[in-house]
């Protein structure tokens, strides 16, 4: 039997008096394409931090690609992980090439530190600054793309190693509308790839959930409010619990949209 791709039994990360995450119980396949949900303080980068082998949990144990937090080499295991996230892209020198964000991602490095990289490498970077719809930009600086380009470069960067999971920490987060667009329908072909990872996507917001995704986990003061298939789980009041208000839940061609459930005026 293959093992899960995460597997988490009573996950509690804490800080002094704080719960960040409250035994969280979570176990992603291979072939699945997760949604991770909630609020502001929610819990979500601490919950990838463990996901992506950078915190160990306070109590609880986690599995990552088959290998135990607390008794593995993080150093072996972080390389076959994929991650694009905001406090990883504020160590991207903004002078670097496109291309050598990309490729310094095979030697596990954030900014240049050889003068050269092998020929495969930059193929494949190529391939993938392609793959992203980015090619164009490969001879510019990181310094000079959009918010939307950046996004794009840092998940061509996380695919680099060709990760067994990979995990994307708001993607669209600063995006306009049709860079967020561009996004979804991007992941969405991305989630259909039979040959793509495990993938895990942050976000505030149902309308950045691509189609093809299959899972979602909701959370809520670093507590699971609910987690499974999102056509059986992703139901106004399971939203509602998870965003502290009564919404009121859209879907149409595969797409999600909320807005509050306005009270009714009594006569
Ligand atoms: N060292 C710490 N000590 C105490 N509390 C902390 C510490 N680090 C983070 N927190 C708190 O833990 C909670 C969870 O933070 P986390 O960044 O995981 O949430 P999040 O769901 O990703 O939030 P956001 O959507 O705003 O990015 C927050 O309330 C945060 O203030």
């Amino acid at each position: 039997m293959i093992d899960p791709v995460v597997q988490l039994e009573a996950v509690s990360v804490r800080r002094g008096a704080a719960t960040l995450v409250d035994r969280i119980d979570w176990v992603v396949e291979e072939d699945e394409r997760w949604v991770v949900l909630g609020p502001n303080g929610a819990g979500k980068t601490t919950l990838m931090q463990i996901v992506s082998a950078q915190l160990h949990p306070s109590e609880g144990e986690a599995h990552v690609l088959g290998e135990r937090l607390g008794a593995t080499d993080v150093f072996e295991l972080r390389p076959r992980i994929g991650l694009a996230s905001a406090s990883l892209a504020e160590r991207i020198p903004r002078s670097e090439a496109v291309r050598d964000v990309v490729v310094s991602a095979s030697y596990g490095v954030v900014g240049r530190w050889r003068e050269e990289y092998f020929r495969p490498d930059h193929e494949r970077a190529e391939s993938l600054l392609n793959e992203l719809g980015v090619a164009r930009l490969a001879d510019r600086t990181f310094g000079t793309l959009s918010e939307g380009e950046r996004k794009r470069v840092q998940i061509a960067r996380a695919l680099m190693t060709d990760p067994e999971l990979l995990i994307l920490d708001e993607p669209a987060a600063g995006l306009d509308l049709g860079g967020r667009e561009d996004l979804v329908s991007t992941l969405s072909v991305l989630a259909l790839d039979g040959v793509a990872p495990a993938i895990v996507l942050v976000s505030h917001h149902v309308e950045e959930i691509p189609p093809n995704f299959t899972h979602v986990l909701m959370l809520r003061g670093g507590k699971v409010v609910v987690a499974g298939p999102l056509e059986h789980v992703m139901t106004e009041a399971n939203l509602s619990a998870t965003f502290g208000m009564p919404l009121v839940l859209e879907q149409t061609a595969g797409r999600y949209a909320a807005r509050r459930r306005l009270r009714r005026r009594s006569t």
